[in-house]
């Protein structure tokens, strides 16, 4: 599979350090987390709050180990503040990959999101976007879309747990309301798993606009007790409902087999943030690494 260096494989420094709860791995550094990544064999890597954010350093330190930057992650806010306030710092997040030499930016939008909550149950009270909040994201990303373009980059839309894109009915109603040359989709196995949706009817479903894949396994007993017991998607996280491929219990062959057959080019990238203490992270990156090559020869 994935034949003819098309398709790179990437791993995000949040299992080493975690933006949403800088307390989990604020003791490790950043050349320790990037070494790890290269010495577990990933040749790319999305961007975390250690990073250093001068672009020349940033490379420099970078390319020592082989490793590139894939993307970073950016919040938007179309439904909650004004459109040109979203716009200023999405340009400035855009020419910063732009730098750093990636293609596609990560975009969510977190106008009501409860991602970032401690204490709010995730499956009770995640947002419920109203027509007009659609109408307004719909055409903030298409703008966005455009600040990509004049850069010849794409936005990858992250749908989320806690956010008002979490479920496979809410990504149909995005795609189907955006223009697919503006706005394109990243796909994120955890995500889908854990809110409980058919992970690859959606993968098949929107093929053609998927341009960036996070690959998170899900501890399936562990999403079902966050359900059971009221628990935050940050609670979540900290008790290990997400996992390495191959850890948990998704099945990444068919994801692998699709993928390839519908000839995807770009990034896949393992996420799997989870309490570094609990979980060695260069541990989990040698076995996702492994796992992926067993599974799909990447
Ligand atoms: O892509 C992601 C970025 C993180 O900050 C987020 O919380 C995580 O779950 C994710 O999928
Ligand atoms: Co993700």
């Amino acid at each position: 599979m994935f034949e003819g260096n098309q398709v790179k494989l990437a791993i995000a420094p949040i299992g080493w350090t975690n933006d949403d709860m800088p307390e989990l791995g604020g003791d490790i550094t950043f050349e320790q987390c990037i070494s790890e990544m290269a010495l577990a064999g990933f040749s790319g890597s999305e961007v975390g709050n250690k990073y250093p954010r001068n672009t020349a350093v940033l490379k420099k330190t970078l390319s020592l180990r082989g490793l590139e930057i894939a993307s970073a992650w950016f919040s938007a806010f179309l439904t909650s503040r004004p459109l040109e306030e979203t716009a200023e710092a999405f340009k400035a997040h855009r020419d910063f990959l732009l730098e750093m030499g990636a293609k596609v930016i990560v975009v969510s939008e977190q106008g009501n999101s409860i991602q970032g909550q401690m204490e709010t149950a995730l499956f009770d009270r995640k947002p419920v976007f109203s027509d007009e909040e659609w109408q307004l994201l719909a055409t903030g990303l298409q703008h966005l879309g455009d600040l990509a373009a004049e850069k010849d980059m794409k936005i990858v839309y992250h749908h989320h747990m806690g956010t008002g894109v979490q479920t496979a009915e809410e990504i149909d109603r995005l795609m189907a309301e955006t223009d697919p040359v503006k706005v394109s989709l990243l796909y994120d196995t955890g995500h889908l798993v854990f809110s409980g949706e058919d992970y690859l009817q959606v993968l098949y479903k929107h093929i053609d606009r998927i341009h960036h894949v996070h690959l998170k396994d899900v501890r399936i007993d562990l999403a079902n007790k966050v359900r059971e017991e009221k628990l935050s998607f940050l609670q979540a996280v900290k008790a290990g409902v997400f996992t390495v491929p191959g850890d948990g219990g998704i099945d990444f062959k068919p994801v692998f087999e699709a993928l390839d057959a519908a000839g995807y080019k770009g990034w896949m990238v393992v996420e799997a943030e989870q309490d570094p203490h609990l979980a060695n992270p260069f541990e989990y990156a040698v076995k996702a690494r492994q796992y992926i090559r067993e599974t799909s020869g990447l």
